[in-house]
């Protein structure tokens, strides 16, 4: 089907090409983009990027997770163009598009995260905001490097069962335990808004967390948000934000294994999808300059469970940056 032949669901005719539309093109037909939205090369500009970087070299357990962005983009067939959560018809504000994987090399690290920066270099540059679809943790890494090119040192508000701070495993520094260590000591985060959210499970010592406080981060466990509720912690985390760039990363194992199974990692005793939702949802009036959904490995997946999960994350987090464009367009 020719593209410019493609029914899309696009409100305004000049304004941003939307999604294809599914209810004149079967949602499980033709080649799945996040959303069903255009590629890159299908429109002028874009204000959002989705991207996909297939690489999972840095894990310590399960491998699988290079293939996690592409089963995102299966699952994301389903979402819908009006968002009422948030009261908010994503692609009709700004122009989303999926502008396609990024080539890191699956042999070497230190060239993946080298090409991995330089890919996200490119999108930043070109003015759009950058929604990542890992991909291992490890990448968080060159992405935090070129955000903080571009914005300066960012807060952060990282979503995992994992406080991802560790030092070196087999003596390896790029990692997907190690990337917000590494970040902290290149001084690209702002190390007076570093949150983890949704943190569990066995560490390897006390120490573990010692390090991590005097690496600056504050901790939202799990059973913090089951006590206290979405809405109180996304409130506390809001206050602590404040009007900086903010990144959000998030690896979907900060979801209970019953939520997310197709993950590397697992840990039990997690976040509800609902409540992971609902604190993004919170987080709306927030500057978020860009973010990623990672660790989906689909080969551990049930009936698509963690990447249709992993799309919904990723549509709240679109959303809030279509608003935040639209809105500093009128500003
Ligand atoms: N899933 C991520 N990103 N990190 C987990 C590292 C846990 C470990 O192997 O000790
Ligand atoms: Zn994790
Ligand atoms: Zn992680």
């Amino acid at each position: 089907m020719n593209p410019n032949e493609t029914p899309r669901v696009q409100p305004d005719p000049n304004g941003p090409v939307g999604p294809v539309d599914s209810s004149l093109v079967p949602r499980y037909a033709g080649p799945a983009t996040f959303a069903r939205l255009p590629r890159l090369d299908e429109v002028d500009s874009a204000d959002v990027a989705v991207v996909g970087v297939p690489f999972d070299t840095g894990v310590s357990y399960r491998p699988g997770a290079r293939f996690g962005g592409n089963a995102i983009r299966e699952a994301s067939r389903l979402l819908r163009p009006y968002n009422p959560a948030q009261d908010t018809s994503p692609f009709a504000l700004a122009q989303v598009v999926d502008a396609g994987d990024v080539a890191a090399n699956p042999f070497n690290i230190n060239e993946a995260v080298e090409t991995i920066e330089a890919a996200a270099d490119g999108i930043l540059g070109s003015g759009a905001r950058m929604m990542t679809l890992g991909g291992d943790h490890t990448i968080a890494l060159p992405l935090l490097r070129s955000v903080a090119k571009k914005h300066g040192p960012v807060a952060l508000l990282h979503f995992d069962a994992h406080l991802d701070t560790w030092d070196t495993y087999f003596g390896a520094e790029y990692t997907h335990g190690t990337p917000f260590r590494r970040a902290v000591e290149e001084g690209i985060l702002d190390t007076s808004a570093l949150s983890h959210v949704g943190t569990r499970g066995p560490l390897y010592g006390k120490q573990d967390l010692t390090d991590d406080e005097k690496l600056g981060f504050g901790i939202v466990t799990s059973a913090d948000v089951y006590r206290r509720g979405a809405d109180e912690v996304a409130d506390q985390l809001r206050q602590r934000i404040g009007d900086r760039p903010l990144y959000i990363s998030i690896d979907i194992d900060c979801l209970d294994p019953a939520h997310a199974p197709g993950t590397g990692t697992p840990e039990a005793g997690g976040m509800t999808s609902r409540e992971l939702l609902e604190i993004l949802r919170g987080l709306a009036s927030c500057n978020l300059v860009s973010a990623d959904v990672v660790e989906v490995a689909p080969a551990y997946d049930h009936a698509e469970i963690t990447a249709v999960a992993a799309s919904h994350t990723a549509y709240e987090l679109t959303t809030i940056m279509s608003r935040q464009i639209a809105a500093s367009r009128t500003a």
